[in-house]
């Protein structure tokens, strides 16, 4: 029997160790998934490597239980970027590799031997060839963005481009033409995206040029996903699009990567394992030797900084297609005595749907109000385990709502506290905003984008037919409506005033994109913004769309507050049902604050939402000069918090906000 190392899918402290491997399966190749024992559990893992060293004196090896799958599932090209990652962001290898895989290949099961036969016969079958059709003929901006793109990957082997384009500029017809570069190469491209839901159509401009393309998604049935990852690992796919969970899709001779929308935060998990797929993907292309584009109207600071530096090269895209305008943006104060539009904002939208045109609100707070307030003493409902204020619902049906933990209540006809009886809906959500305006366009279809509607269930942008668009943020992401020419953006003020340090950026980017959705195929574009500081120096920047400007002064800002890209930055956090657990523990530890490495350690301080699913929930904030510093004082907080029964520890390193 030889010795193995396999990386099992565990918390393990060591990340592979060494098994047995009966003789009768020496012939399994590295990225089988095998079942091996581990304490009193049988736990699936990865098989890496052979163990050549000799002797393990004193240790009594096991024999692995069992052979999962007949062929490797996680190839072993993807072990590099994997084993960086666990490295990087101080996660245990084998959970990594599992939030990779397809949910059928994280179970201690073999892949059943009918749906395996099933896939293998797909396989076999002849690869779909939809038509193609006819590509539109390059802008110059488009050429010389793609002939600068070319000359840079084709003299080097790796490098880091931000494809920076206006909204509605034609970033994705650029793609396509780096995409066909790619695969006249014969390399093998993947293509991230914020939310595929929302993104069909760049799926279809990628299927135009490389039929052998397929979305992975988490919203994928299971077995839809597990055949689609076995295509790809059977080479019968060139091109994969899809969120996070595509990005370790088991594509061999990858040669280009694109990151679209490269902004977004949700290229960052925030529950469970966090990483940013993002950053990885920078990663994986320099370990590759290939070219990773960042494409953005709205680039990250740290893109923008790198750019400076000449870290990374730029391609631009300055004007819209067509010679249209970016719209013009202008700032309004909301209406006089609580009216939530003024006259003018109201006039206009009406001027806009009697031309046959279309109106974009945009109201980033999903629910019908905020709050439900007893006006004798002034409680708020609140949920009993999150430190949340609920939200009131209206559709499908009157209920209160936790957005932290989902728990529904029902919605009390007296205060919960002292019994009085009225009890005031204060604030405004979408639901409410759509039925305010409905009151005062009777005739007019009104469509809702948010969180609750089908749209973010990945249904596509089809089903958006209204001539008044309500939506959060999800309606300014990328879509790309025909006829809208007004765009409204209610509650400013709340947006940069959200307590992180990077509110100001991501309401900057929130409004540009919002801008990005208004006239474009139509001109004479209109953006208001409702404010009560109208003349804050955010506002002088976003109404020239001078985003050089926001970026040098928000640069200074973050570097005299030592915050990204002039520190790493980390969160440490610390959960418990018992606060006192947590302060004892904290109290007693000795987290130094500041150490002689330019480790700094700020906390612990109750988290924003201080109180979630019923554990509370402190943080510490850890900034450094490198990331060994921030590794430093994640190993350093695992020691101290992370043995104490009752208290789990949780990190995210270069976390997308502070919350
Ligand atoms: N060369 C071209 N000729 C004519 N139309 C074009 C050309 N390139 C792109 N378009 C059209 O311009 C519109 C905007 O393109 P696209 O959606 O790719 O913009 P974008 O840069 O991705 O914008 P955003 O950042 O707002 O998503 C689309 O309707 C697209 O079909
Ligand atoms: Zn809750």
């Amino acid at each position: 029997m030889k010795k193995i190392q396999v990386i099992p899918f565990a918390p393990v402290p060591q990340e592979r160790l060494t098994y047995l491997l009966p003789d009768e399966h020496s012939g399994i190749l590295p990225g089988t998934r095998l079942l091996v024992p581990l304490g009193y559990r049988r736990v699936p893992g990865i098989y890496v490597s052979d163990f050549s060293d000799a002797d393990l004196p004193g240790i009594k090896l096991k024999p692995i239980l069992d052979v999962l799958d007949p062929f490797p599932v996680f190839p072993p090209i993807l072990f590099s970027i994997a084993e960086f990652a666990s490295w990087y962001y101080r996660l245990p290898l084998g959970l990594l590799i599992k939030s990779g895989l397809p949910p059928s290949l994280t179970k201690p099961l073999p892949i059943p031997p009918r749906t395996l036969q099933k896939i293998q016969k797909d396989l076999s079958g002849k690869t779909s060839q939809s038509p193609i059709q006819p590509l539109l003929p390059f802008t110059t901006d488009q050429e010389s963005a793609f002939q600068l793109f070319k000359n840079l990957s084709e003299q080097n082997p790796f490098s880091v481009q931000l494809l920076e384009g206006v909204t509605g500029s034609g970033k994705t017809r650029v793609y396509q033409e780096m995409i066909l570069w790619a695969l006249q190469q014969k390399k093998r491209v993947l293509v991230l995206t914020p939310e595929i839901g929302l993104t069909p159509p760049l799926l279809d401009s990628i299927r135009n040029v490389s039929p052998n393309t397929l979305s992975i998604h988490s919203k994928q049935p299971n077995g839809e996903r597990l055949r689609d990852w076995i295509r790809i690992l059977n080479h019968k796919i060139d091109v994969v699009v899809g969120p996070r969970s595509a990005f370790f899709a088991p594509l061999s001779d990858l040669g280009l990567i694109i990151v679209d929308e490269e902004h977004d935060p949700s290229y960052q998990s925030r529950e469970g394992l966090s990483y940013s797929v993002r950053s990885l993907a920078i990663k994986r292309a320099q370990i590759l030797g290939c070219p990773v584009i960042l494409g953005s109207a709205t680039p990250l600071l740290e893109t923008w900084y790198q750019v400076k530096k000449k870290r990374y090269h730029k391609l631009s895209l300055p004007n819209r297609i067509g010679q249209l305008p970016l719209p013009s943006i202008s700032v309004m104060a909301p209406g006089p005595r609580g009216a939530l539009l003024p006259t003018e904002v109201i006039t206009a939208i009406k001027n806009t749907v009697d031309r046959g045109e279309k109106v974009i609100l945009l109201l980033n707070r999903r629910g019908f109000v905020p709050a439900l307030v007893c006006l004798e003493c002034r409680e708020m409902a609140t949920c009993s385990h999150c430190s949340v204020h609920l939200v009131l619902h209206k559709k499908p049906k009157r209920v209160l709502i936790c957005h932290c933990c989902q728990s529904q209540y029902a919605v009390h006809s007296r205060c919960p506290s002292c019994g009085g009886n009225v009890l005031a809906e204060e604030g405004l959500a979408t639901q409410k905003l759509e039925e305010i305006i409905q009151s005062f366009f009777p005739g007019v279809s009104i469509s809702r984008i948010d969180g609750d509607s089908p749209v973010s269930s990945g249904e596509g942008t089809s089903s958006i037919t209204g001539d008044i668009l309500i939506g959060t943020q999800m309606i300014a992401k990328g879509h790309d409506f025909r006829e809208v020419t007004l765009g409204i953006i209610l509650e400013t003020d709340r947006m940069l005033a959200l307590p992180d340090y990077r509110s100001e950026e991501r309401a900057f980017e929130l409004i540009i994109q919002l801008a990005g959705r208004v006239g474009r195929h139509l001109p004479g574009g209109r953006v208001i913004l409702m404010t009560q500081n109208p003349n804050d120096q955010i506002f002088k920047e976003i109404l020239s769309y001078d985003t050089e400007h926001f970026f040098e002064r928000t640069n200074n800002e973050r570097l005299e507050l030592s915050y990204p890209p002039h520190r790493k930055i980390a969160l440490v956090s610390l959960w418990s049902r018992s606060e006192t657990l947590i302060l004892e523990a904290t109290g007693k530890a000795r987290f130094e604050k500041t150490s002689s490495n330019g480790v700094v350690i700020q906390g612990p301080a109750a988290a924003p939402v201080s109180k979630a699913k019923g554990e509370f929930h402190y943080q510490f904030l850890i900034r450094a000069t490198s990331i060994e510093g921030i590794h430093q004082a994640i190993d350093r907080a695992v020691v101290l918090f992370g043995g104490i029964k009752g208290l789990t520890i949780h990190w995210s390193i270069d976390p997308p906000d502070l919350f």
